[in-house]
């Protein structure tokens, strides 16, 4: 377990966190009566709560801040669409078996888990600080000499060091070698395990009745928003850039899923496709908006050499020393940021880390993950890659649909080139059946070579053409048949496929991330725990508590309740016998982060107290007041700070 700190500086306890969520039903495995399915869970009310109010944000933040064209595809996908964008083949990872036991492992996870825990052994043999991973070892109870202290030599732990700072950067070869040399075993018994072989992530099924039609539940959002391509952009009249938006789950068959909701088998996506002109440099219009806020980064080049440092820059910096490869990919990088943030991620422990080279698609131009840090060390939340023209290029060649803009220029475009004429009328009758192969051979033909063939033309009345369809692979065509000479076009119209920037998100990652980061303990009690949402994102925004049971508190505690529902603004009312400090700590376990108390003074003159969750501070007013204080509150309009400064504080010697 990587330690990891409140935001008091405790560090912070995984183990009664995880009780927590558990107990306030934010998750819960799911068909868990029936001995549960590794990867799958269900959420309950507040965690159901919790993730609408981040897909609302997300929603605002994105589509409806930049404008966005947000489509809702099907998560069923023809084998044949996964076929065409690579998945069938390569959506894999890499994964090996002791043969002895039938215990499956990730590969990467297996060489990462043991390196760990031998560079653990070598700190405790070196006397140095270990973070220990109870919950992990009590479980496993392993016992191996992996997790012994035993010291290494240094230039060992050198390599071993290197190695983890760039774990995902190998295949499966790479992965096999590292098996074979550092003499990595299965953990749990010591035994050897079989060289890595690929495992495709996608569950396959069929379609229809009489299952003529493969398909896959897809892994990810994107396909259906490339194929809808063309309809978007025409609804967006024709007008380039543009962006569609996609939310939805997303299914991997991963091979061992761990850590929670941090690796499930079905996960909600929220995925942005952004269009955009690949001339030109890759420019955003916004970009001058996000230029000057610093990004911690941790670049190729630095993970590469076996380090892990984060260089904080702006992204402004960053674009222009080519860090980060274009403004678009800069300017989405600095709005991933920021929505991490208003959805309650520290901004300490988030930074975004390029991909290596093997790590990222074949046809990818740059990726950069927004990882989050947690007490499972640093975790990818977010993946914001340049898709280049890949996708939509191979769906058009495959389908024959137009996937691409065509603009009309604003001036025409003069291009002078070589140009072919055929006589057609001597064409087919001396070529006959191999007429079309000889023809679209010429037409083919480059620039260049139409260059030289002019001037062997020009000198010999004759030229030799490549048709490999055509006997011996060579054809000679005469003077008489052929005209190859330099012209001027003029081009109206631009026709281009545009290049794909995609960021996508992952709901459950960041959502569990959150919980980490807004979680933390009051002083003095453990066992008080409090998740500080902000209040935009809390599950429910009010607890409502009267002073006692007495009957006068229940019509205006009814109405209050009433009207915070009119409002839209979530609210549950505690009039348990509980003290109030009791009703109010149980609630800050649901993050709940705003309390009204209703007591004898509220009779007489509709006053409430409100209280702030995180400061405990109360402020006083009349209903109307208190009312407008919260939605300010729950919109993200103001802070409890801003409330402070505008309302009479409320002391706890006023209510005695
Ligand atoms: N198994 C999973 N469980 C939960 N979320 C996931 C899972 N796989 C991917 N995601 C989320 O979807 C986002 C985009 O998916 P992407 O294909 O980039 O992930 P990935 O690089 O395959 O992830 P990883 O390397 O961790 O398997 C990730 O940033 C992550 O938040």
């Amino acid at each position: 377990m990587t330690t990891t700190t409140t935001k008091t500086g405790q560090p912070l306890d995984r183990t009664i966190l995880d009780s927590l969520l558990r107990r306030r039903l934010f998750f819960t495995p799911a068909f868990e009566i029936y001995g549960g399915v590794a990867g799958l869970y269900d959420y309950g009310p507040p965690g159901c709560a919790l993730q609408a109010n981040i897909i609302d944000t997300w929603r605002k933040h994105f589509v409806l801040e930049e404008d966005m064209l947000e489509v809702d595809c099907t998560m069923l996908t023809p084998s044949v669409v996964l076929e065409t964008s690579g998945h069938v083949d390569k959506f894999a990872d890499w994964m090996c078996k002791d043969p002895k036991t039938g215990e499956i492992f990730r590969a990467d996870h297996l060489v990462e888990e043991v390196l760990e825990s031998r560079l653990k052994g070598d700190k405790e043999a070196r006397g140095q600080k270990v973070e220990v991973d109870e919950e992990k070892e009590a479980k496993k109870k392993r016992k191996t000499k992996d997790t012994k202290a035993v010291k290494l030599p240094d230039d060992v732990v050198k390599e071993y060091e290197e190695i983890l700072a760039q774990i995902d950067n190998y295949n499966g070869e790479e992965l096999g070698m590292l098996i074979t040399k550092y003499e990595i075993k299965n953990p749990t018994t010591g035994g050897n395990v079989e060289p890595p072989v690929a495992f495709n992530l996608m569950f396959q099924t069929a379609i229809g009745p009489s299952s003529n039609l493969a398909g896959y539940l897809r892994p990810e959002t994107a396909q259906g928003q490339f194929l809808t391509f063309q309809k978007l952009l025409e609804f967006n009249q024709q007008s380039m850039p543009f962006a569609s938006a996609c939310i939805g789950k997303s299914f991997r068959n991963e091979i061992s899923p761990r850590a929670g909701l941090l690796r499930v088998r079905e996960f909600l996506m929220a995925e942005i496709e952004h269009f955009v002109d690949p001339e030109g440099g890759k420019k955003h219009p916004r970009f001058h908006e996000a230029k000057d806020v610093k990004i911690g980064l941790l670049d190729r080049k630095v993970q590469l050499s076996g380090r892990t440092e984060i260089t904080h820059m702006t992204i402004g910096e960053a674009v222009a020393t080519k860090t980060v490869d274009s403004e678009t990919l800069g300017y989405f990088i600095v709005r991933i940021y920021l929505f991490l943030v208003r959805v309650g991620a520290d901004p300490k422990k988030i930074r975004f880390r390029q991909h290596m080279a093997n790590e990222m698609a074949h046809y990818a131009a740059d990726c950069w993950d927004a990882e989050l840090l947690t007490s499972y060390g640093w975790i990818e939340c977010v993946g914001c890659a340049d898709r280049s023209a890949y996708d939509l290029t191979v769906h058009s060649k495959k389908t024959g649909a137009p996937l691409c803009v065509r603009e009309t220029r604003s001036e025409p475009l003069h291009i002078e080139e070589w140009q072919v004429d055929l006589d057609k009328k001597k064409f087919g009758p001396k070529f006959k059946k191999d007429g079309k192969a000889v023809e679209a051979a010429v037409q083919a033909l480059s620039q260049d070579l139409r260059e030289k063939l002019a001037i062997d033309l020009e000198k010999t009345a004759k030229i030799e053409v490549d048709v490999p369809e055509v006997g011996n692979g060579k054809v000679e065509i005469d003077k008489t048949l052929i005209n190859i000479e330099k012209r001027t076009r003029v081009e109206h119209t631009r026709e281009y496929t545009p290049n794909v920037i995609e960021p996508a998100f992952g709901i459950g990652r960041i959502l569990y991330s959150v919980m980490e980061h807004v979680y933390w303990s009051r002083e003095g009690s453990e066992e008080r725990g409090v998740l500080s949402f902000p209040p935009p994102i809390a599950p429910t925004k009010v607890l409502l508590v009267p002073l006692s049971g007495h009957q006068d508190f229940k019509p205006l505690v009814q109405r209050m309740s009433l009207k915070l529902r009119q409002l839209g603004i979530s609210n549950r009312v505690d009039d348990s016998s509980a003290s109030i400090g009791k009703r109010y700590s149980r609630n800050d376990e649901l993050g709940t982060p705003l309390g009204i108390t209703v007591d004898f003074q509220s009779v007489k003159d509709n006053t409430y107290t409100l209280r702030d969750r995180d400061s405990t501070k109360q402020v006083r007013s009349d209903e109307d007041t208190i009312c407008a204080a919260i939605k300010s509150l729950v919109e993200g309009q103001k802070t409890w700070a801003d409330v402070q400064k505008e309302l009479p504080e409320f002391t706890q010697q006023e209510a005695d």
